[in-house]
């Protein structure tokens, strides 16, 4: 049995894998650019956060109707429920699919229809949190929010993502204002490829809750302090940084020393199609390339469920560390 966990830094998109993609194309009748699974596995090589990007928005052409993202995120849930995911708080990127004629309607009811469901069929509770892609316009991100207006009641929050540097979190202030002012949530990525200071942008500026990596905190002691003090948990993606060449090998991960300073990790897989493991996978391979102890793995998944936004549901938050505190690392 997997140490009980919960996600909280996940793309739907990115966990579209392969056989998926072909046969939602051969269904939809996109064509796609490479011959057969194999092919395109090999394209995942990656040099950098951009070459990753270019291929996930490629590989969303095939994700048109309400039955694919429901059959997308079905597929995820199984995996995730497999790995001791026990909540799951799940980004998606409308407006990569409303630029291909996808309304957003169509994504998020067609994600609800599985999510619906997920508790009773694979015990993982959910939640959505809906991205702006930080390379397009502040304009367009508040389309994206009135866009999203009916549907209000099944997103918990806001997040920023896509191509990092050069696009700081003070672009979208107006945006992040608005948002909190409809009662939502808000996290942004910062500090996967950008500087320290988009960190302390997306905590001043944005008025973010968690921050997505926040993988460069460490090169600013006085950033450090401040997310100790504050107990703001960052999303950590291990193998999402080794596949995207933030970190060389996973053996120089921070992890281990963002968790000696006192911050408030949590270990999560991103893009798990792409980068070569879903989230047990992840707490694995930490395990594994850092020598971390098994307090250590029990701190992480505590964390996970400490950082999630179920302040509407504390019991449901003290079931899942209750579970956590007894679990038995080893047994079955
Ligand atoms: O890791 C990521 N970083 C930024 N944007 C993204 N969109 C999907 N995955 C990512
Ligand atoms: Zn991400």
């Amino acid at each position: 049995m997997p140490l009980p966990k919960a996600e909280l830094h996940l793309h739907i998109e990115g966990t579209l894998e392969p056989e998926l993609a072909f046969a939602l194309a051969a269904r939809n009748g996109v064509e796609l650019p490479y011959a057969d699974t194999e092919e395109l596995r090999k394209a995942y090589q990656f040099s950098d956060l951009q070459s990753f990007l270019d291929l996930y928005y490629e590989l969303m052409a095939v994700l048109r109707t309400e039955q694919d993202f429901e059959e997308l995120a079905d597929a995820y849930l199984e995996r995730a429920a497999a790995q001791g995911v026990r909540h799951a708080e799940i980004f998606f990127d409308p407006q990569a699919h409303i630029a291909r004629g996808v309304g957003i309607g169509t994504v998020i009811q067609g994600l609800a229809r599985a999510l619906d469901r997920s508790e009773e069929q694979h015990g993982v509770s959910t939640q959505l949190i809906m991205c702006f892609l930080r390379d397009q316009s502040a304009e367009s991100a508040m389309e994206t929010l009135e866009a999203a207006k009916p549907y209000l009641d099944r997103i918990v929050g806001v997040g920023l993502d896509s191509a990092e540097v050069g696009h700081p979190p003070v672009k979208f202030r107006e945006v992040y204002e608005a948002a909190a002012a409809l009662g939502l949530r808000r996290v942004a990525h910062a500090g996967e490829e950008g500087p320290p200071a988009y960190i302390w942008e997306a905590l001043d500026v944005l008025g973010v809750e968690r921050v997505d990596h926040g993988l460069r905190a460490m090169e600013d002691p006085e950033l450090v302090e401040r997310l100790v003090r504050e107990r703001v948990p960052l999303t950590l993606c291990p193998l999402s940084n080794v596949r995207l060449r933030a970190v060389d090998v996973l053996e120089q991960h921070p992890l281990a020393r963002m968790l000696a300073a006192g911050l408030l990790c949590t270990v999560n897989s991103d893009d798990p199609a792409y980068f070569g493991g879903y989230v047990g996978d992840n707490f694995h391979a930490v395990r594994d390339a850092l020598g971390l102890e098994l307090e250590q793995m029990r701190t992480l998944a505590r964390n996970s469920f400490e950082a999630a936004f179920l302040e509407h549901d504390e019991e449901r938050r003290g079931r899942y560390l209750a579970e956590v505190e007894a679990y038995e690392f080893g047994a079955g």
